[in-house]
């Protein structure tokens, strides 16, 4: 707002005298423009060289002289108060204070007189001054967000801001020149309307709001006049800095598990930019955090993903990144608010993926370990040993294990087919107990479950410093824990074909050299492979070298499967009966005609390992000691038809159960091309459980 200058107020029609003129005309002037005083000037140039006034005219009137005498010698030349017409109206009305006649002549810069401040213009200007000022005063308290009350030296009410109007839910023409105590209290106004004491941050309620209150006497002409009480509504600072709180709390406990992480954490923000790092980063990376933290992160870390995860707000777990040519396995997971990726957090783990590898091969290690004990244990207390713990009644398999028995004695490769679940291992283990080698150790390797590029160094171990990542102290591979003993090469089918001719050498040679040696290593384990695949047809397929199937192929054992074995599944189904009623310490042992019927007539497509599934399963929820169709899983007891000892394919059977077969698999067929390929509504078409259908489809070869 501009402030008001002398020349917006002072009046600026008026007339001048000059020493020549009379007192008739000085008298004649004052009276038509209504002025006590008239400015003197010079003709020339209108400079002032006094002021007439209405006293000067009555002296020389009242001292006799006639009305034409020249006011030269009687206007007053001395103490004229003047003022400049840019001055404030501040500064002049200074000046004019001191004037006696309230009256002052306006000069330009040249000193020429250009108006006349008069008394009744300042009293003008001064109600000009004081609205003008009571406006701007409203304007602030209006816009305060502080409340504002002003009491006078009573305490009575005087003045309201809107806001504390709002605050203390009440209109200033309610409480009007009310104490302020009704509003307010404790206020310590006593104090402060007495002793002129200043009051700063009491605390007061009301309507749930909390407010904190300034209290400051209000002192004009050294005497108090009143307070002025100011207050602010901090119900929402109290929330926000409680939440604060919460939040710093949150933040440290966040940053001491950073600290205290052995892996490193990099945070970055939706823009890829680093926010926070932990000390395990700073450490693996050699950069102090300071140089991190607001740097993008695909400048300060090697091949990261971080700044793309912030973008595209899909999680990378577990993934392989090189950082100094090593492998590092990383964790990138975005950071998500509100459906909004507002960031991303990075974790990677210090340890050599090699190191965890090994820890990884150790349990495996242990883990079989722990299962040969524990069948050791087990047929220890069961009084059985090497093939005695293979149960069957079942002439072929009869026949298979004392072949085994017979080969178990010489050095030739075994190679052990036949399904799933069929007791190809269990055949192996009985090998190698009862074999030449038994003294050695019976080693595990099981083909499908390595990845291909960890499988050599598992078989043939590797030398210190052999890669990035391998262990200081080197690796002894399979082939050497099972010299002198057995290896048996489980899933032998699913190796590839660079590690079976790697395999195929050693087996020639009974020689390799370790990964990153040139040290030639003799070893001569006795080698038994198993797989369920049908190997031939691999070779045929060029997915399995001949040479080596025939290396391993000296000595064929093929295990039947459960449903073809002669009277098996009722057999081992007792077998299991005991074992589990053992663990359990339950007594089932009768088997109703309906579940042997059953048994007999199920498919097995797990062979051994799904029935001993199913009777822990019925020893587990068993309610009596007979076994009954209802104790039976669900998908045992859907089987459409049942089939009796008959049915089994003796040899003489086998071409019955080949056109049935055949058979089977044409209304299989129909029925999925009705089904549409889909098939739980084939299986409804036909009658029968989905898991029915599958066993169906497996057994034809679908
Ligand atoms: N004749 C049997 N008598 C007693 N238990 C058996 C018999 N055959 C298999 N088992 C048991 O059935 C389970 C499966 O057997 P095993 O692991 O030897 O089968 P496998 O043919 O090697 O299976 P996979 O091909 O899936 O490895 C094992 O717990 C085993 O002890």
């Amino acid at each position: 707002m501009k402030t008001m200058s002398i020349e917006n107020i002072m009046r600026k029609s008026f007339e001048t005298l000059s020493p020549e003129d009379d007192l008739q005309k000085a008298a004649e002037l004052m009276r038509s423009i209504k002025l006590d005083v008239l400015p003197v000037t010079r003709k020339e140039d209108g400079r002032l060289l006094g002021i007439m006034t209405k006293a000067n005219i009555y002296d020389a009137v009242s001292g006799g002289l006639p009305p034409n005498t020249l006011i030269k010698g009687l206007f007053r030349k001395k103490d004229i108060i003047t003022l400049q017409k840019e001055m404030s109206y501040e500064d002049a009305s200074q000046t004019v204070r001191k004037s006696q006649t309230g009256t002052a002549i306006v000069l330009d810069r040249n000193g020429k007189v250009t108006g006349i401040f008069t008394k009744a213009g300042w009293i003008m200007a001064m109600f000009h001054q004081e609205e003008l000022l009571n406006s701007r005063l409203r304007a602030i308290l209006d816009t305060m967000h502080n409340g504002l009350l002003v009491v006078d030296s009573d305490g009575f009410v005087t003045t309201v801001n809107a806001a504390a109007e709002k605050m203390l839910s009440v209109k200033f023409s309610r409480i009007k020149r009310k104490p302020v105590d009704s509003l307010l209290r404790n206020l310590h106004l006593g104090d402060v309307l007495t002793k002129g004491n200043v009051f700063i941050g009491i605390k007061q309620t009301v309507d749930c709001s909390a407010l904190l209150c300034n209290v400051t006497p209000i002192i004009s002409d050294s005497q108090i006049s009143g307070a002025v009480i100011v207050f602010q509504d901090t119900t929402d600072i109290d929330q926000i800095s409680s939440k604060l709180e919460s939040v710093t709390k949150l933040y440290k406990t966040l940053d001491s598990i950073m600290e205290i992480a052995y892996d490193g954490i990099v945070v970055v923000d939706a823009n890829g930019t680093i926010s926070m790092v932990n000390r395990a980063a700073e450490d693996f990376f050699r950069i102090p955090s300071k140089k991190m933290i607001g740097r993008p992160v695909d400048k300060v870390i090697e091949n990261t993903r971080l700044h793309v995860v912030a973008q595209t707000g899909v999680a990378e777990i577990n993934q392989l990144q090189f950082i100094g040519g090593t492998p590092y396995a990383v964790s990138s997971l975005p950071i998500m608010r509100e459906g909004r990726v507002i960031g991303a957090v990075g974790k990677i783990l210090f340890r050599h993926l090699e190191e965890v590898r090994d820890l990884a091969r150790k349990l495996e290690d242990l883990g079989h370990q722990r299962a040969l004990y524990q069948n050791k244990i087990r047929d220890n207390q069961e009084g059985r040993f090497g093939f005695d713990r293979i149960v069957t009644s079942d002439p072929e398999l009869k026949r298979i294990k004392e072949e085994a028995g017979v080969v178990a004695k010489r050095p030739s490769n075994i190679l052990i087919t036949g399904e799933s679940g069929t007791g190809k291992e269990l055949i192996a283990q009985a090998i190698h107990e009862t074999g030449f080698c038994s003294k050695g150790l019976l080693v595990k390797v099981n083909c499908a479950a390595i990845p291909d590029n960890l499988l050599e160094s598992e078989f043939f171990g590797y030398v210190p410093g052999a890669f990035t990542g391998a262990q200081n102290k080197g690796r002894k591979g399979k082939m050497v824990l099972a010299d002198g003993g057995t290896l048996f090469l489980d899933e032998i089918g699913d190796m590839s074909l660079s590690l079976q001719s790697k395999l195929l050498r050693v087996l020639q040679e009974k020689s390799f050299e370790p990964l990153g040696s040139d040290k030639t290593t003799h070893v001569d384990p006795r080698i038994i492979a198993a797989t369920n695949h049908d190997l031939e047809r691999l070779v045929s397929e060029g997915r399995f070298r001949s040479d080596l199937y025939y290396r391993l192929n000296v000595i064929n054992l093929h295990i039947p499967p459960l449903r073809d074995r002669a009277g098996d599944a009722q057999l081992l189904f007792h077998f299991f009966l005991e074992k589990y009623n053992r663990i359990f310490g339950t007594s089932i042992r009768k088997v109703s005609k309906n579940v042997r019927e059953i048994l007999d007539a199920h498919h097995w497509p797990g062979n051994i390992r799904e029935l001993e599934n199913v009777v822990e399963r019925i020893a587990n929820l068993a309610r009596s000691e007979k076994v009954d169709v209802g104790d039976l899983p669900p998908y045992l007891k859907e089987q459409p038809g049942k089939r009796t000892s008959r049915d089994r394919s003796t040899s003489a059977d086998k071409l019955l159960i080949k056109s049935r077969d055949q058979h089977e698999r044409e209304v299989i067929l129909t029925a999925l091309e009705q089904a549409g390929g889909n098939k739980a509504k084939a299986a409804r078409i036909l009658g029968i459980s989905r898991s029915w259908l599958y066993a169906k489809m497996n057994r034809v070869g679908l």
